[in-house]
C-alpha cells in the first residue's frame, strides 16, 4: 500500500493549487481526481458560463446598438459556435491545470473515485474497475457539489437540463422554463432569452434572489422583464408530462392557483449539494451536517485530526473565490505555521447577469437584524456619467454604512461591471477607507468607480 503525506480528494479550485503547493513544500503528495481535472468551476461552472454569458452580451449589445446610432441588421445565433468556442476555452484552462499537476515533482495525479476505506486510508476505483488503496498523514477532501434534483412527479421521466448538459445544446430552445431564481437560473434564463428562447422563471418562494434586499431583487426583475423574461413567484411544479419531444406539460401551482404550462425544455436549477453520499465518511469518522456538508472548525479541519475539507463540500458559501482562500488558509497555516481562519474573511461574489450583481459584506436587511446603527446609501446608474455615456443606465448602487464608525458594512453593485465596482468597496473595506473619505477619494473621469464620490455624498451626517 502506497503512503503519501498529503492526499488531496478532487481537483477543484482548492485542490490543484494545494496538490501542487505542498508537492513544492517537500511533502510526498497525491491528488485523486474522478472526472476531468480542475472541478466544477473550470469544466462546468463559471468558466464555461462567463464565456457563454459573453456571447449573450454580444448579441444583445448587437440589437441595442441602433440606440448609438449603429444599424445592425440580421443578427443571428450561433449556439454550436459558441459552444465550440466555449469548449475550446475550457479545453484549454483544464490541459493547463493537468500539465501544472502532472509537471509537478512529488505529485502522484490517480485517476479514480476515491471512497475512505478507514481513518487515513482511501480506496481508489478506476473506471476500468481497478481498486488501490493508499493511505495518509493528512487528508483534504475537495469533493465539490452536484445539482440537487427536486422531488417533482414526472420529472424523472423526462430529459430535463442541468447547469451542466444546458451547456451542450446546439440548438436554442423555443420556450425553456427555468425552475429556481437565483444565480444559475438568472444567468442562465437571461442567457438563453438573449438567444431567442421564450423564458420563463419559476421560483418557489415570494421573490427572486432571496438572500438580497428587496429593492436589489426587485430591480433585477424590472430588468428580466424588460427583456420579456416570464418571471413567477411563490410558484411550484406540481408535475411534469413528456407530450412528445419537446413539448413539455407543466402542472404548475401558483399563488395558490393551479395552471399549465406548455414549454420544450425545462432546466434544474434548484441549488446544490455536497458531494459526500459515496466518500465512506463513516469508515473515517467524519461528522457533517443533516444535508451532507462536511462540519469544520475554522481552520476547516473535519473531527477527525489531520482531515480537512476545503470549498463547497463543507456547505456555502460556494464559489470558486472561498475554495482558493481556503487552500491559501490550510496551506498557510500547515506550511508556514500561520494562524489563519475563515471566521473574519470577508465573502464577496457577483451574479453574472447583465448588469452584473457584485456583492460584499451586509445586506440593509443583515444590517437591520444584526440591530445595527447605520445608513444606506443608494443610487441609480441612470445618474451615474459613465453609464449614461455607455448606455449601461439599468440598475443601482447600494451601500450601508456604520453611522458611529463610518465603516462600510456591505454594498450591492447591481451595474455593468458591477463585480469590478464592487471590488473596490472590497478594498476599501479591507483597508478599513471610511465612507467619508471615499466621497473625497480622486477617481479617474468618467470612470463607474469615480460615482462612489456621488454614492457617498448621498448620505446625510
Ligand atoms: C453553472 C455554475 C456556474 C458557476 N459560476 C460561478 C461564478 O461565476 N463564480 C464563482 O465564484 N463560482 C461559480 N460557481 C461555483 C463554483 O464553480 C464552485 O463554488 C467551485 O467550483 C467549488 O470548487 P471546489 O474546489 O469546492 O470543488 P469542485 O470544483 O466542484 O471540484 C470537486 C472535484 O472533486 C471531484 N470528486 C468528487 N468526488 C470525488 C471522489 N470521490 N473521488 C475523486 N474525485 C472526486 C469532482 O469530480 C470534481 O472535479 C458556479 C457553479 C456552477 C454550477
Ligand atoms: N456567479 C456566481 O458566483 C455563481 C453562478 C452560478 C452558481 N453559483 C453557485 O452555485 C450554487 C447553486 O446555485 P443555484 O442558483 O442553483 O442555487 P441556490 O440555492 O442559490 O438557489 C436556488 C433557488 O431555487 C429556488 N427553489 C428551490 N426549490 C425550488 C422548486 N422546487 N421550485 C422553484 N424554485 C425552487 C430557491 O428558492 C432558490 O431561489 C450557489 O450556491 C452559488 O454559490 C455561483
Amino acid at each position: 500500500m502506497k503512503h503519501f503525506d498529503a492526499i488531496i480528494i478532487g481537483s477543484g479550485q482548492a485542490g490543484v493549487p494545494l496538490a501542487k503547493k505542498l508537492a513544492q513544500a517537500g511533502k510526498k503528495t497525491a491528488i485523486i481526481e474522478k472526472g476531468n481535472i480542475g472541478g466544477t468551476c473550470i469544466n462546468v461552472g463559471c468558466t464555461p458560463t462567463k464565456a457563454m454569458v459573453a456571447s449573450a452580451r454580444a448579441v444583445y449589445q448587437a440589437k441595442k446598438a441602433s440606440e448609438l446610432g449603429i444599424e445592425i441588421t440580421d443578427v443571428k445565433v450561433n449556439l454550436k459556435k459558441i459552444k465550440n468556442r466555449k469548449d475550446e476555452i475550457v479545453e484549454t484552462f483544464r490541459a493547463s491545470a493537468q500539465k501544472g499537476l502532472e509537471t509537478t515533482k512529488g505529485l502522484t495525479v490517480f485517476h479514480g473515485e476515491a471512497k475512505f476505506s478507514a481513518s487515513k486510508e482511501l480506496t481508489i476505483t478506476t473506471s476500468a474497475g481497478k481498486e488501490e488503496k493508499v493511505t495518509a498523514d493528512w487528508i483534504f477532501i475537495n469533493t465539490g457539489a452536484t445539482t440537487v434534483v427536486p422531488d417533482i412527479e414526472g420529472l424523472s421521466e423526462i430529459d430535463f437540463l442541468t447547469s451542466t448538459t444546458i451547456q451542450d445544446l446546439e440548438d436554442v430552445p423555443e420556450h425553456l422554463v427555468v425552475v429556481g431564481g437565483n444565480y444559475i437560473g438568472l444567468e442562465f434564463g437571461q442567457m438563453l432569452r438573449r438567444f431567442g428562447s421564450q423564458v420563463t422563471i419559476l421560483e418557489k418562494s415570494n421573490r427572486i434572489m432571496g438572500r438580497e434586499d428587496e429593492d436589489i431583487s426587485n430591480e433585477i426583475s424590472e430588468i428580466f422583464k424588460r427583456e420579456e423574461i416570464e418571471i413567477l413567484t411563490n410558484t411550484e411544479i406540481a408535475e411534469i408530462k413528456e407530450e412528445k419531444k419537446n413539448k413539455l406539460i407543466l402542472n404548475v401551482k401558483s399563488k395558490g392557483k393551479n395552471h399549465k404550462i406548455t414549454c420544450s425544455h425545462v432546466l434544474i436549477a434548484t441549488g446544490r449539494k455536497p458531494q459526500t453520499e459515496k466518500l465512506g465518511l463513516e469508515l473515517a469518522g467524519v461528522k457533517t451536517d443533516d444535508k451532507g456538508n462536511i462540519i469544520v472548525s475554522e481552520k476547516l479541519e473535519t473531527n477527525v485530526k489531520g482531515i480537512f475539507a476545503l470549498g463547497d463540500v463543507k456547505g456555502g458559501p460556494a464559489f470558486t473565490h472561498i475554495a482558493y482562500n481556503d487552500y491559501t488558509i490550510v496551506y498557510r497555516n500547515l506550511i508556514e505555521n500561520t494562524n489563519y481562519t475563515i471566521s473574519d474573511r470577508p465573502v464577496p461574489y457577483c451574479m453574472f447577469t447583465d448588469p452584473q450583481l457584485g456583492r460584499i459584506g451586509l445586506s440593509e436587511n443583515e444590517a437591520k437584524e444584526k440591530g445595527l446603527n447605520y445608513k444606506v446609501a443608494k443610487m441609480p446608474m441612470s445618474q451615474v456619467a459613465r453609464a449614461i455615456e455607455t448606455n449601461e443606465t439599468l440598475g443601482m448602487m447600494k451601500a450601508v454604512v456604520d453611522v458611529d464608525t463610518k465603516k462600510i458594512l456591505g454594498a450591492s453593485i447591481l451595474a455593468s461591471e458591477g463585480g469590478e465596482i464592487m471590488s473596490v468597496l472590497e478594498m476599501a473595506v479591507e483597508g478599513g477607507i471610511t465612507y467619508d473619505r471615499i466621497r473625497y477619494c480622486v477617481f479617474a473621469h468618467p470612470t463607474y468607480s469615480e460615482s462612489l464620490n456621488n454614492l457617498f455624498m448621498k448620505i446625510e451626517d
